[in-house]
């Protein structure tokens, strides 16, 4: 099908390219950079070996202990720098012409079908979800090209009941859109954005807060309501099936419900509407449902019976579009005659909107969405983040030299059909078939085939397995944000959002398909390097923890660990530090962000490395010998006011208390102490000087590594001691963390002495 549109595109397009390619300037510098930094890594390698091996006597077991700890987090460090060196190799940028894309025929668009997932109405509003999907109805695309898919895991009548309403502002909505070519077409965005309302727009507006009134208070009611919200017997017999007792989000039957169909709905201007179909596959309490995975294969299977488009977009209930021309610039790479046999997906960065000015959280991601993007694409590509990305439907059924078939013919990506009738008790039987909750058992979906199971980043797995299997991914990063979506603005929902992820990764680094050993054999060493990264991700956690408390009890011990200034090797703590340091720096700010920026961002690593990446690797590994299991924990998108008014102003939010406030507090009492403790005694001085400088040459990386993170901990200390609202830290977090600072002074403090 796509092979098809693709070679009459090529009669139609003049020897103008529709993508180019420039490589980043610097790349030569940056390998420069990394060898020598390679270099420097594997002295300070060497000299932790030479001291290990000349303490070797039975005496000093603690301080072999020491040096041991030492060697293991450096080694750490060392492997995740490397690993990360694979985003500099060989970093492109790619511009895309949708212009040139030259179609002589309405009918040669190939069609697109859009997945959208919801799980929850009460994290996810349906109001949100109906933005976002009407964003993309509002494509600058054929509308009979386009369907919208919204998959409900919450199996909820509010989301569905939103959507019944959503199909018909819709009518009104897009020819508004078309008309005024309006620039954003999510209903919520335009109104923020939009300042000078001419009637035309007071009118479409009104109609648009009746609706979301409505929703919003069958919302607050919690259930749809036959007396007051339902104009018809056909609306009534839809909900009739959520009205039964033992209807619940884990534990129902399927719902499809076609909203909106092509070839009968018009726009109140007669034109042709694209297709709105609502989804909420089967669940059963007894089988595993497989999270968003579960729910985009099933969306996979239900598309397939009613349109089986060529291009699939997949998006999360928060990710509206933020530029109609975008399924263009997707064609770009897709169409293209060179690629399209390859190519598996497209992807788009995920861009948020509602981020604070310096970003405190570092939700920007600027390494994982644009620079390490953009380092991959210059070898085999992205890799798929879950949501803003296109896909060849070919890419879910094998490698592109091997074909996977479906069980059923009709689900292939090859079966075309003709002008199917989307509400035929025909096609909707084999929906709801293919919808049923034991639908996968004895088949290759999740393994071989559709989204990949296994892995809690469902996203990063699938893209993974879709590149050993031979497919290429681009990534497109316009200057305008194609999507935008939601962050979590608190730092807890940061962090559980982290701690889900890197408990995924690590599914997959211990899975059978390792990026360091299947990864390599499949896509060569740079690609293998470059999962292996995100794989292995939360492993900074070892060498974070260790250099947040370990220096700092031997400094409050007064016993030194690291080369004296005057010992050459200290040369080299220096040379590693800030050569890491200013590289991601400058990396940073050449990808067009702000120190101030990347100074949260360094800040919020450190976090991550003794809260979420610690709790994420713990709770895999106490999940690896059968004590817990994991879910999908949903990332809310609603904020209360006063928590958006604290992000607003930069304020870091605690609030509620949470296990991984106690390691990071406890950080930040540790480090606290051990620096005061070095600075008292340098200026208490000995009896010839008034400064000890000695003692603050013995013990001045200890001091520094120590002031360093009590810079960055201001926001902790201001939350435990200053702050009187409700994001300071709670009191029981403070003392617990105070207690276990003194244990651990306690206990070390006597070993350490010894040494
Ligand atoms: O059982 C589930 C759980 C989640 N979702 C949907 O998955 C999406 C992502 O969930 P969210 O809580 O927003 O997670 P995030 O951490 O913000 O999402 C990132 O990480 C996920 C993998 O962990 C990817 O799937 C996402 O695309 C990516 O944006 C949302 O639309 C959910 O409705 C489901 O459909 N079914
Ligand atoms: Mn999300």
């Amino acid at each position: 099908m796509l092979a098809l549109l693709a070679f009459k595109l090529t009669l139609n397009m003049d020897g103008l390219p529709l993508h180019t390619l420039k490589f980043k300037p610097g790349t030569l510098l940056n390998r420069l950079f990394a060898l020598v930094y390679t270099c420097g890594i594997i002295a300070l390698l060497y000299h932790h070996v030479s001291k290990l091996n000349m303490l070797h006597s039975d005496a000093q077991q603690d301080s072999i202990i020491i040096s041991l700890t030492f060697l293991l987090s450096d080694f750490l460090l060392a492997f995740l720098w490397t690993t990360r060196q694979a985003f500099h190799m060989r970093p492109v940028h790619r511009h895309e012409y949708p212009e040139n894309l030259l179609f002589s025929n309405k009918s040669d668009f190939p069609a697109l079908d859009v997945f959208i997932c919801t799980a929850d109405p009460y994290k996810e509003p349906p109001m949100d979800v109906v933005n976002t999907a009407l964003s993309v109805m509002a494509y600058e695309y054929p509308p009979d090209k386009v369907s919208v898919y919204v998959s409900d895991d919450g199996g909820s009548q509010l989301t569905l009941f939103a959507f019944m309403e959503a199909a018909k502002f819709a009518t009104h909505w897009l020819p508004f859109c078309t008309e005024n070519n309006l620039l954003h077409r999510s209903p919520e965005a335009f109104f923020a954005s939009t300042h000078s309302f001419n009637l035309q727009t007071h009118k479409i507006k009104t109609m648009f807060e009746g609706m979301r009134t409505k929703v919003e208070q069958v919302v607050a009611r919690g259930k749809v309501d036959d007396n007051f919200d339902l104009v018809n017997e056909q609306e009534r017999k839809v909900f009739n099936k959520y009205w039964t007792d033992n209807f619940a989000p884990r534990n129902h039957p399927t719902v499809i419900q076609v909203l909106l169909q092509s070839d009968k709905d018009k726009d109140i201007k007669g034109q042709e509407m694209p297709n709105l179909i609502y989804l909420s596959r089967e669940k059963t309490t007894t089988l595993p449902h497989n999270f968003k995975a579960g729910a985009l294969n099933a969306l996979l299977r239900v598309s397939a019976t009613m349109t089986n488009a060529p291009v699939v977009l997949t998006l999360d209930c928060d990710t509206y579009s933020n530029d109609p021309k975008t399924p263009s610039r997707a064609l770009c790479y897709l169409l293209d005659p060179k690629l399209r046999n390859k190519l598996a997906y497209v992807q788009f960065p995920q861009r948020f909107h509602g981020l604070n000015k310096n970003d405190i959280y570092a939700l920007e991601y600027k390494g994982l969405f644009h620079i390490n993007m953009e380092g991959v694409d210059g070898l085999a590509g992205p890799n798929y983040v879950g949501a803003c990305c296109f896909f060849n439907r070919r890419a879910f059924f094998g490698g592109p030299s091997f074909f996977v078939s479906p069980e059923l013919p009709e689900l292939s990506p090859e079966h075309v059909f003709n002008k199917p009738i989307l509400n035929s008790q025909q096609i909707l039987a084999r929906a709801y078939h293919v919808a049923n909750s034991n639908y996968e058992n004895q088949t290759k979906w999740g393994s071989e085939v559709g989204f990949r199971y296994g892995s809690l980043v469902e996203d990063f797995y699938t893209g993974y397995r879709m590149q050993c299997d031979g497919w290429k991914a681009m990534f497109c990063n316009p200057d305008k944000a194609a999507f935008l979506g939601d962050s979590p603005i608190n730092l807890l929902g940061m962090l559980n959002q982290c701690k889900r992820w890197s408990i995924g990764l690590l599914q997959v680094a211990f899975s059978r398909y390792n990026p360091l050993t299947f990864g390599f054999r499949s896509m060569g060493p740079l690609m293998g390097l470059a999962y292996a990264h995100y794989a292995f991700w939360s492993i900074w956690s070892i060498p974070l923890t260790v250099y947040a408390f370990i220096p700092q009890l031997a400094l409050l011990s007064g016993v030194s660990i690291f080369p004296k200034v005057s010992d050459p090797w200290f040369i080299l703590h220096v040379f590693l530090f800030l050569g890491a340091y200013g590289k991601d720096c400058l990396d940073f700010v050449l990808a067009g962000s702000t120190f101030a920026r990347w100074w949260n961002d360094q800040r919020i690593w450190m976090i991550k490395g003794v809260s979420c990446f610690l709790f994420g690797f713990t709770e895999y590994c106490l999940k690896a010998v059968g004590i817990s299991t994991h879910g999908f924990s949903l990332t809310s998108k609603v904020f209360d006011n006063e928590q958006s008014k604290r992000y607003e102003q930069g304020i870091f939010e605690f609030g509620v208390p949470s296990p991984m406030f106690v390691t990071l507090t406890t950080a930040a009492i540790i480090n606290l102490a051990a620096f005061v403790h070095g600075l008292l005694h340098v200026f208490r001085g000995s009896s010839s000087s008034y400064l000890d400088l000695e003692y603050l040459k013995g013990m001045f990386v200890q001091m520094f590594i120590a002031g360093f993170v009590v810079i960055n901990s201001r926001p902790i200390y201001e939350a435990m001691v200053i702050r009187s609202d409700k994001g300071r830290m709670p009191t029981e977090i403070t003392l617990i963390s105070a207690c276990l600072a003194c244990v651990l002074y306690a206990s070390t403090s006597p070993r350490m002495c010894k040494t």
